[in-house]
């Protein structure tokens, strides 16, 4: 059972206050939306929760089973899918997704075949991902992150590029996948993080 907390966490850019004193609390089955407008931070924090980037005070600890997990170490626990994040463009479908299950678990055993299927791109399973659409390229990224066995998520704009019935395929995943894990997504769109039992208004710890 993971457990992630924030204490007076705070991020500054030189002289920029992103965020400060930040208190939270997770745990799996809990689901956290960032909310907040462009350029209020919302990336910036899900960042410093990865341990991609530090904050520059206060605390973020990971534990798992009662002892702490060193911040080199967060990554194994969490799956991320962000805009800024690229799929390796020169690979087809099916590669792509061997590629990224050697380093992280399929859920469930999930086989890539039947990956494929849920994420309605079996027509494409040859394909290279650089000629992907951008929404083919979105649920891609959705997938990836939602079936890795992992007990933390993290989605930053989850519907970017989706049309109708991408966001409601995206609803319908996080229902089926989410649940018993730490589902954080950062948004400012209701549609998008409408199911979070938590939020977090970024314009709140300026
Ligand atoms: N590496 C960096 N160095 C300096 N400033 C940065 C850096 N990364 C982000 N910032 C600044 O931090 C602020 C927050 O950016 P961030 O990308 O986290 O916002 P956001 O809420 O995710 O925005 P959007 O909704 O537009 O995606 C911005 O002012 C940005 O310029």
């Amino acid at each position: 059972m993971l457990k992630i907390h924030l204490h007076e966490a705070s991020k500054r850019f030189q002289y920029e206050w992103i965020f400060k004193n930040l208190n939270l609390q997770l745990t799996q089955g809990d689901s956290l939306a960032i909310t907040g407008g462009n350029g209020s931070g919302k990336s910036t924090l899900l960042k410093c929760i990865s341990g991609a980037i530090p904050i520059s005070s206060g605390k973020i600890t990971f534990e798992t089973e009662g002892k702490e997990l060193p911040s080199s170490d967060w990554y194994k626990q969490l799956a991320i899918s962000a805009p800024y994040l690229e799929l390796p463009e020169e690979f087809t479908l099916s590669e792509a997704i061997k590629f990224h299950f050697q380093f992280k678990s399929p859920l469930r055993g999930i086989q890539p075949k039947e990956l494929i299927e849920i994420l309605y791109l079996d027509q494409h399973t040859h394909k290279p991902v650089s000629q992907f659409s951008s929404g083919m390229k979105q649920r891609l990224k959705l997938g990836l992150a939602l079936f890795s066995d992992v007990p933390l998520i993290l989605l930053d704009e989850p519907t970017s590029n989706l049309d109708k019935k991408g966001i409601a395929w995206y609803g319908d995943l996080v229902q089926s996948y989410g649940q018993d894990r730490i589902l954080i997504v950062c948004s400012n769109e209701p549609r998008e993080y409408g199911f979070c039992n938590q939020k977090l208004a970024l314009e709140d710890f300026k």
